[in-house]
């Protein structure tokens, strides 16, 4: 049986100005390091032989059907406007329609140069695309919407970032890489056309119910809303939330510098680059506002009363804090037990987390144990868990289902920082095994697994890592 993708493409179909058609760069010697067989299957995608995956994941064969061509996008980079960003290293292979009915756009990130490179090489190395193969699909199993993975593929070729690095292709599968940077793109450079154009492509796609520039922004600012309160309560901190890394369908994106934190402090940073925690844990809520404020700036345009509009967009904006506020609150609530906390339950759920804070508790494992009635053992401060814990207790008397929803909304795995980056020395040194067992222990989080217990610890002080973003 040889690999089968139905494509059926539409993103091409935009005025040549959104992308340029270009085939990707072959790569000396491809080899397929991962599969993803159970999303192919969603898909609509036959599995082929490794050798032909290899050959159509690496970019060295074009499948039939396929139209390559490399993005154009904008974008804020850590406040910073960059009028003319891009497809740097990406080409989209085109998208299929889902059995299901749902448009997936298939993506090469490191098929070579595009006219969007700047200075880049337009490769990636192999650590960074194992991470955001086995992060994105972590996320994809703790029920996060994200962009996802379909296959890694090795090249054969030397990427240098500082030194000498094996080279990777990662085939990213999203619902669209349609980005805040999209729209900015084409609002800094006043092309209406091309804006009404995106408009119409982008509610079309993601939000067919989608009438006025009103509505889209309003469906996303909702999106994005429940997305950060969701990584707020999984502790994930996504490391470099530029509007070219926010997208429209509410997607999580790119996995450069993001990590979950182990020992909770609101305050945590990852990113080497991020040096003045503009993308820190408890600072994402805001970004996520700002980041709306620029997408709301682009479809100013397209309304006819301008004034009226900027009103009705501050409005919409401003309204947003309130919005991740009750997403945080519901999300949080559940990994207490509650299954509609109000207002008052607020302190209940901020006091743990302050005892978690001055405790430095393992974040993930203290949720956790909370369902398994072993919290106590995760913190220091007995007497100040004593306490929480008897009101936490009558609140609970109240919440019959408490038990089985802690254990669906606290996950006793995560892809943790110092597991991913051994994860990537051994397969730098050609073991691929524990890339393969993370995926296999992540792809049901929720579950214990006994067997894994080694995946749950927490780093010791001298496996902590901060992401070098030197290069991905
Ligand atoms: N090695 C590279 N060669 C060429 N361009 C690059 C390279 N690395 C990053 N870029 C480009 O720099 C910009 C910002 O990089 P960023 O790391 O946010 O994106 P990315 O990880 O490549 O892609 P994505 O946001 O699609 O996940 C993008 O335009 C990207 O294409």
């Amino acid at each position: 049986m040889t690999l089968t993708i139905p494509f059926s493409n539409s993103y091409g179909q935009l005025p040549p100005r959104f992308f340029t058609r270009q085939a990707a760069t072959p790569v000396a010697a491809p080899e397929l390091i991962a599969f993803n067989d159970a999303l192919a299957d969603r898909l609509g995608i036959t599995r082929g032989a490794d050798g032909d995956m290899a050959r159509v994941f690496s970019g060295n064969e074009a499948p039939p059907g396929a139209d390559p061509l490399a993005q154009v996008y904008a974008g804020h980079q850590f406040g910073g406007f960059s009028p003319q960003l891009g497809d740097g290293r990406a080409l989209l292979l085109g998208e299929v329609e889902a059995p299901d009915g749902t448009r997936f756009d298939i993506q090469l990130k490191g098929a070579g140069r595009t006219p969007y490179s700047r200075g880049g090489d337009g490769r990636a190395w192999l650590g960074p695309v194992l991470r955001e193969y086995v992060v994105s699909e972590a996320m994809a199993a703790l029920g996060v919407p994200t962009t996802r993975a379909l296959a890694a593929v090795a090249t054969g070729e030397t990427v240098w970032r500082e030194t000498a690095l094996p080279g990777a292709v990662l085939t990213r599968v999203a619902t669209s890489h349609i980005r805040v940077g999209t729209f900015q793109f084409f609002a800094a450079r006043r092309d209406l056309d091309a804006l009404k154009a995106l408009f119409d492509y982008t509610c079309a796609r993601h939000y067919p119910d989608a009438r006025t520039p009103d509505d889209l922004l309003i469906a996303v600012i909702d999106a994005q809303a429940a997305l950060v309160a969701q990584w707020l309560s999984l502790g994930f901190i996504h490391g470099v939330m530029n509007t070219d890394n926010t997208t429209l369908s509410g997607e999580t994106i790119d996995y450069g510098p993001c990590a979950f934190v182990d020992d909770y402090h609101p305050q945590t940073v990852f990113s080497s680059i991020d040096r003045h925690g503009r993308y820190a844990y408890d600072n994402q809520a805001n970004v996520i506002v700002w980041n709306m404020a620029q997408l709301a700036t682009c479809l100013v345009p397209l309304c006819d009363d301008q004034e009226a509009t900027v009103e009705r967009f501050t409005a919409a904006v401003h309204a947003m804090p309130d919005k991740i506020e009750a997403q945080r609150l519901a999300r949080f609530g559940a990994k207490i037990g509650l299954s509609n906390p109000t207002d008052d339950d607020r302190p209940l759920i901020n006091d743990l987390l302050d005892l978690m804070a001055r405790d430095g508790a393992d974040f993930t494992n203290t949720f956790r144990a909370l369902a398994h009635g072993s919290a106590r053992d995760q913190l220091t401060d007995r007497a100040a868990y004593d306490d929480w814990h008897t009101r936490w207790q009558a609140r609970l008397a109240a919440e019959p289902d408490a038990h089985s929803l802690m254990l669906r909304t606290n996950p006793a795995f995560i892809p943790r920082n110092h597991r991913v980056e051994e994860m990537i020395q051994a397969a730098v040194a050609g073991d691929f095994g524990p890339v393969h067992r993370l995926l296999q222990v992540l792809s049901t989080p929720y579950t214990d697994q006994p067997d894994a217990a080694d995946l749950t610890r927490p780093p010791a002080p001298h496996e902590r890592v901060q992401q070098t973003f030197c290069g991905t």
